[in-house]
């Protein structure tokens, strides 16, 4: 990648911020306007031009995916980068577990190197065991992640002290000691315990560069701010209306904590490159203020708004639509499906596999997710830390692989020295010794006598088996591409398991195939399609019910980023019978609020009405496909938010209301029906 021939490629606002040497420098970016290709030619332009190297680079991404393209993009232009140059770029967790791992001093903490990393519900799992084990008081379980969150966050001891007067704060300190017993560091640990071990004598980057920092939390915050010396440059990019993560805890003003910090110069990308003008035109309506977003392409394309009777019409209409673009020559692979919630891909996956439309669908179907392997990965982080006996119970204790003991039985067994240690338990603390015979899938799977472990008798046999085979292939295929010795390698993917949850089912989404991606719209962030469908834009999924302004802006920003991945048609669709009693019937209003000069409305109308006619060869379509194509629902009434106080649960939403029941959803207590007359609800 030759940086000159990439300068020229940019517009003057994008060559100003890539060659800007200010010591802070914030761009806030329009959609679309060249995020990635400038943060791509900067990192070339301080290599080349100015001979930084990559090892003095710390490029920090909001996703894997965002670390791997730009790592990918280096690699194929130069040859004589090796992997080890490019440690210090990755998401904030992994360049901080690289950190851990490889720099700092984590004994410090009371951990060794070889520390495991846990996946929230891993944590939660402990802090449970803890809670039955200590006989702990604490209240409402049911958020304990939250609540652990909060208490974790709180130093100042003056204030530990818990508002519902239970032991949370006990809890946090007794979870914190069995994390470093058992070697462990959670995700939010990765970051706090790097930022905490960081001080003025590690070597400071002299480049600090990050993409998508409208999404950084406090935490993030001052894991950069310790990283950052005298000397370094911080050049950060983001976009400001595109805060899709505030849930996660990013910390909505990022842009002024950064200017207030370290007086940034800040510089702006205006323009955007990717979608037609009646696309941005409509997707600026949801902006509160769009006046700085320019676009570059003609108007294009009118927006379609289509009204389909159910979720299952909706994927039958759609799988003939996408045969019909498709056969006019556009590579499936530049047509996108998006939702609001992840379940809502299950019936566009049946419809489309009757139809042989080829998908993928862009669904994190972790190792966590397949019961057999959870067990296995537990198998093997015991087995290279027997001081993680939880894993160790888990394995022993699990009641459908392994010896299948009682809980306390298998406790007992691992806390006790003199116990026998034959079977499975043996063979997990004998495993480290034979690390060095670990050369192939079948030596592990005979080491641990797996095929007793899953049961042969037992009807999930073939399936687990297959998926045993396969992890264990791609744990030999790590250890090898990574060239470690077998139990560094090991533990090394355990942890990359538990950061990225390594997907073993489904391909990437990102993969090269030609075929029509299926996602969140959550997880469309950063991709562009030439055909985007929208679906389900109904109250109650887009958006979803909210509860405070500030989530109403954020499902509008989400929204935003939704419709302007789009570059040349976009197509919207709502509901008359939604399949879900949560959801209203009708279009929200988020179709109301695109002017209709920018619509153009297909066959059925929006606006809420139905074209009856159509509706009835559809359903017919679908009985006579043999489906369960449901009744014509009655009608649900689509009420204003309105909201009720409940003496236990508290401030609730209305979710649907008739002369005898009530339907509310309770932030801490889902949602709850009540009989009108008994219920003692008072409405605010
Ligand atoms: N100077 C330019 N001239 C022509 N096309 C450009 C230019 N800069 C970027 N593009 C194109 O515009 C599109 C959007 O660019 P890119 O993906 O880098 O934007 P982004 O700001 O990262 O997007 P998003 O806000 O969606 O994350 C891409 O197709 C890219 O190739």
């Amino acid at each position: 990648m030759e940086h000159q021939k990439e300068l020229e490629k940019l517009n003057n606002y994008q060559k100003d911020a890539v060659l800007d040497d200010s010591g802070v420098c914030i761009v806030k970016a329009q959609v679309g306007s060249g995020k990635t290709t400038v943060l791509i030619a900067k990192i070339v332009y301080l290599h080349q031009a100015k001979k930084i190297r990559y090892r003095d680079m710390i490029v920090l991404t909001f996703t894997n995916k965002a670390a791997n393209e730009i790592k990918a993009r280096l690699l194929r232009a130069d040859d004589s980068i090796c992997t080890d140059d490019l440690a210090g770029f990755g998401t904030f967790h992994s360049v901080a577990l690289h950190f851990l791992k490889d720099v700092l001093p984590v004994q410090d903490l009371g951990y060794t190197r070889d520390f495991l990393v846990i996946a929230p519900d891993e944590e939660l799992d402990i802090a449970l065991g803890i809670i039955r084990e200590k006989k702990l008081t604490v209240k409402y379980k049911n958020r304990l992640k939250k609540r652990l969150e909060q208490a974790t966050a709180i130093t100042d001891e003056a204030q530990k002290v818990s508002p519902y007067q239970d032991d949370i704060f006990t809890l946090v300190e007794l979870l914190r000691a069995e994390k470093i017993s058992q070697n462990k560091m959670a995700f939010a640990d990765l970051i706090q315990n790097a930022t905490a071990l960081l001080t003025n004598d590690q070597q400071k980057p002299r480049w600090i560069i990050i993409d998508e920092v409208q999404d950084s939390d406090q935490l993030q915050l001052e894991f950069i701010n310790r990283l950052k010396g005298s000397e370094t440059r911080l050049f950060a990019v983001g976009d400001p209306n595109q805060i899709i993560y505030s849930w996660r805890g990013s910390t909505l003003n990022v842009f002024a904590a950064l200017r207030e910090q370290y007086d940034a110069r800040e510089r702006s990308l205006p323009i955007n490159y990717r979608s037609s003008g009646s696309i941005l035109a409509a997707a600026k309506c949801f902006l509160r203020d769009g006046s700085d977003l320019t676009g570059s392409r003609e108007t294009g394309s009118k927006i379609i708004i289509k009204n389909q009777y159910n979720p299952f019409n909706e994927a039958c209409y759609l799988a003939d639509r996408i045969a019909a673009i498709h056969q006019q020559g556009t590579p499936y692979g530049e047509i996108a499906v998006f939702y609001r919630t992840q379940n809502q891909s299950r019936v566009f996956e049946d419809v489309f596999l009757k139809n042989g439309i080829p998908f993928e669908v862009s669904l994190k179907k972790t190792i966590r997710d397949i019961p057999v392997l959870n067990w296995l990965i537990k198998l093997l982080r015991f087995s290279l830390n027997p001081n993680d006996w939880s894993s160790g119970v888990e394995v022993l204790s699990n009641k459908d692989y392994g010896e299948k003991r009682t809980a306390k039985a298998a406790l007992k067994t691992i806390k006790d020295p003199g116990a026998n240690q034959s079977g499975l338990l043996g063979k997990m603390r004998g495993f480290v010794s034979h690390g060095g015979e670990m050369t192939t899938p079948a030596t592990i799977y005979t080491y641990f006598e797996l095929d007793r472990q899953i049961r042969p008798t037992a009807s999930t046999y073939q399936e687990d088996k297959a998926a045993i085979d396969g992890l264990l292939q791609l744990i030999i295929e790590y250890v090898a591409e990574k060239q470690l010795p077998f139990l560094e390698g090991l533990t090394d993917f355990i942890n990359s398991s538990a950061l990225y949850g390594i997907n073993i089912l489904k391909k990437d989404i990102s993969s090269q195939a030609d075929s029509v991606k299926l996602m969140t719209l959550h997880a469309s962030k950063g991709l562009e399609f030439a055909y985007v469908f929208i679906t389900g834009i109904n109250y109650g999924l887009i958006p979803l019910h909210m509860k405070s302004p500030a989530e109403e802006a954020e499902e509008r920003r989400l929204f935003f980023v939704g419709m302007t991945r789009a570059k040349d048609v976009l197509e919207l669709s709502y509901y008359t019978n939604p399949d879900d009693y949560r959801v209203i019937a009708g279009e929200s209003r988020y179709i109301n609020m695109i002017p209709p000069q920018l619509v153009e409305n297909e066959s059925v109308k929006a606006g809420g009405e139905v074209n009856l006619q159509d509706l009835k060869k559809q359903i017919q379509a679908a009985q006579s496909e043999g489906s369960e194509a449901p009744e014509p629902a009655e009608t649900v009434v689509a009420v204003p938010e309105k909201q009720v106080r409940h003496h236990k649960y508290g401030i609730g939403t209305v979710l649907k209301e008739d002369e005898t029941m009530i339907e509310a959803e309770f932030e801490n207590y889902g949602v709850k029906e009540f009989i009108k007359a008994f219920s003692e609800l008072e409405y605010l």
